[in-house]
């Protein structure tokens, strides 16, 4: 990681795995990782896809002039162009894609009754298996992300339909296994990253897609960022709309360890708890955490929460939020010692409703820092000097 990208590194740190740390002093908004999918699948379930190409998941509009389908399973999957479409065949819709997808969309499908996640997952697994075949080496490093072999009821299940709906013989040097396909969906589950509908103010956020992003799986979670990624897959105009980018979102010393928040930031102490225990297998220790464990249960509904859907790793988190706060690149000092996170909250959270991103400031420009912050859900730009100037 340090090879190519000398602001970042990977240490092991105890009892936290692999983690991302600044290998120098990093200023608000400066970009810290560009990284693309090895893996990306829809989040609908079977058979819908949405008004998504099949493989770049950009939208598609109903009159697309551009828009074309796939030679063999035709509108079930449509591509945002001929370009993505010959693409798509060659990697992300391969014949072996093709042939499972319309068996598990069919009427006689082993997923019918069963709950969309298990679609989605299902979905996972014919793109994690093709890329066994079209990339060995990508599918080795899906292996080497956080995730063990864990075989539950849902993998035996799940293991069963892909057996049926998919010709495996190709595997080569993975094989195909009830462990190889558990393996896998412990990978899927701790390390996929999100790709959110576009923002509506009216709807609950949801999510168009997920993707394996294998340098960015590196980040640990902190329940207040100190870096957060974007995405710009409709307004990204190459092939690397899917490209997602971290920045800093305020100053940060060497060697700090460089987290993002796996969900939005808003959920209360209880839920952040439950979810990183079930989801990510951990007990959330981080300042934020263990100064709001001695609040009482009024104080935390206090902090509101806005309806979400699972978006996994979506956003951003500091452990030592305090002395990170103290200068900002708006020049806002911290207040109150005890709730550095009031301090987050007014910072760095986006305040549209049903939108719950948080904020960074645009990357420096000639090493000075932006004044402009940006939303990593909704994408709305705002002015910090003219929020300080509104306090
Ligand atoms: C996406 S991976 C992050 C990279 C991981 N540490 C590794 O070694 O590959 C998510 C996993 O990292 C670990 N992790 C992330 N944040 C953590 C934290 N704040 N405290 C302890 N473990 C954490 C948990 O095991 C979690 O399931």
């Amino acid at each position: 990681m340090s090879d190519d990208n000398a602001l970042i590194k990977m240490v092991e740190i105890e009892n936290r795995g692999r983690a991302l740390v600044s290998c120098r002093p990093l200023k608000a908004g400066e970009i810290v990782l560009k990284d693309s999918p090895i893996v990306l699948y829809s989040a609908f379930p079977l058979p819908a896809a949405g008004n998504y190409c099949s493989h770049c998941f950009r939208t598609i509009s109903s009159n697309s002039p551009a828009a074309v389908s796939c030679p063999h399973c035709a509108t079930a999957s449509l591509f945002c162009s001929s370009e993505c479409q010959s693409v798509a065949l060659a990697t992300s819709h391969t014949p072996f894609v093709c042939q499972a997808l319309t068996r598990l969309r069919a009427a006689d499908s082993p997923l019918h009754h069963h709950h969309h996640d298990r679609h989605v997952q299902a979905r996972f697994l014919v793109a994690a298996y093709n890329l066994a075949m079209v990339s060995p080496f990508h599918f080795q490093t899906l292996l080497s992300l956080q995730g063990e072999v864990f075989v539950d009821d849902a993998a035996v299940f799940l293991h069963s339909v892909i057996s049926s709906v998919c010709p495996l013989s190709n595997l080569g040097q993975f094989g195909f296994s009830v462990e190889l396909t558990s393996a896998l969906l412990a990978k899927d589950k701790l390390n996929a990253f999100g790709l959110m509908e576009p923002f509506d103010q009216d709807k609950e956020r949801s999510v168009r897609a997920y993707g394996i992003y294998p340098r960015a799986s590196f980040f640990n979670h902190d329940c207040l960022p100190n870096a957060c990624r974007f995405d710009y897959v409709d307004s990204a105009s190459d092939f690397s709309n899917t490209d997602i980018v971290v920045r800093v979102i305020h100053d940060l010393p060497a060697g700090r360890e460089i987290c993002l928040s796996y969900f939005p930031v808003n959920l209360k102490y209880s839920e952040r708890q439950q979810r990183l225990k079930e989801d990510y297998g951990f007990t959330c220790g981080c300042d934020r955490c263990n100064v709001e464990a001695n609040w009482s249960d009024n104080e935390e509904e206090g902090e509101g929460e806005i309806g979400q859907e699972d978006e996994d790793m979506d956003e951003d988190a500091d452990d030592n939020m305090g002395a990170d706060l103290e200068a900002t690149e708006c020049g806002m000092s911290k207040e109150n010692d005890d709730f550095p996170h009031a301090y987050f909250f007014m910072r760095y959270m986006c305040s549209r409703d049903n939108c719950g991103g948080t904020l960074a400031p645009l990357p420096p420009v000639d090493a000075r820092p932006s004044t402009i912050m940006e939303c990593n859900v909704c994408g709305n730009l705002s002015n910090c000097e003219e929020m300080d100037g509104n306090e």
